[in-house]
């Protein structure tokens, strides 16, 4: 099976269009090392903040893919698109019906061989994505694992994103959903503001992702790269 445009990444940085970023520290994520720039946010996000930021980003050769939260946000020119769906939410607009919105306004434009669903499961409950979608973020270990199944084996969904967005999230519940994963990459985003806590996430997650840390300590925030990097590459 042909593998797919994102299933070598091991660490990514996610950029809020809603925030200020400075060329300098723009330059400095970018050249990185991080494997993406992926540019999401789940509040503010508009046609012309993403664009903004994607001809910015675009200057430099790492991969820059945009996560679609908004209608509005759909900008064509990006290396790749995920389609969030949340999972754990019993509001179905957010696992279903904003997508089939966005299916009937640019569905003919979609370039599909760039573009993946990703399958939420948000755990934090205080994070904005869980406040807007209605997320019933209390999910123990079995309750999870339902949910992994669910993404990983029955809608076969290319990337399951455990969502701890603004809190570091709970690793033995992280290596538990990494057990249930057959098919998947595994994606991992939560307060990540250190080498360690990287090291952590990324000791079972396929793929993390670093977010706010990057507005509040660049410095931290750069440390996370070369953390995931360290002792070499895995096979993953
Ligand atoms: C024209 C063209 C080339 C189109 C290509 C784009 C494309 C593939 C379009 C497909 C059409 C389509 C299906 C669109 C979907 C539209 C849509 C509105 C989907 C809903 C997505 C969704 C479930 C949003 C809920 C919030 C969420 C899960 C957002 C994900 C990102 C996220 C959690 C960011 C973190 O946000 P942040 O602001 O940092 O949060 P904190 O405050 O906690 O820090
Ligand atoms: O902003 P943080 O807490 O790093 O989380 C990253 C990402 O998962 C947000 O969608
Ligand atoms: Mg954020």
């Amino acid at each position: 099976m042909k593998e797919a445009w994102f299933s070598e990444w091991r660490h990514v940085f996610k950029l809020d269009p809603d925030k200020p970023i400075s060329d300098e520290a723009l330059d400095a994520l970018c050249m990185s090392g991080t494997d993406a720039i992926l540019i999401g946010g789940s509040s503010g996000v508009t046609f012309e903040n993403t664009v903004d930021l994607m001809s910015r980003v675009r200057r430099y050769e790492v991969d820059c893919a945009l996560e679609v939260s908004t209608l509005d946000g759909a900008v064509p020119g990006f290396d790749g698109y995920f389609v969030p769906l949340v999972l754990n939410t019993d509001r179905a607009e957010w696992i279903i019906g904003k997508q089939i919105e966005g299916l009937k306004e640019y569905g003919t434009f979609v370039p599909w061989e760039e573009t993946a669903a990703q399958g939420y499961i948000i755990l934090n409950e205080d994070a904005t994505a869980a406040q807007v979608t209605g997320a019933n973020a209390a999910l123990d270990e079995e309750g999870l694992i339902a949910y992994v199944r669910m993404a990983d084996r029955l809608m076969r969904l290319p990337v399951i994103y455990l969502e701890y967005s603004g809190r570091f999230g709970d690793m033995p519940l992280l290596a538990s959903a990494r057990r249930a994963v057959r098919n998947a990459r595994l994606f991992y985003g939560g307060g990540i503001d250190s080498a360690d806590k990287a090291r952590q996430a990324a000791e079972h997650a396929h793929t993390i992702v670093v977010g706010n840390v990057i507005y509040t300590d660049l410095a931290a925030a750069l440390s996370t790269v070369e953390a995931v990097r360290g002792g070499g590459r895995q096979e993953f």
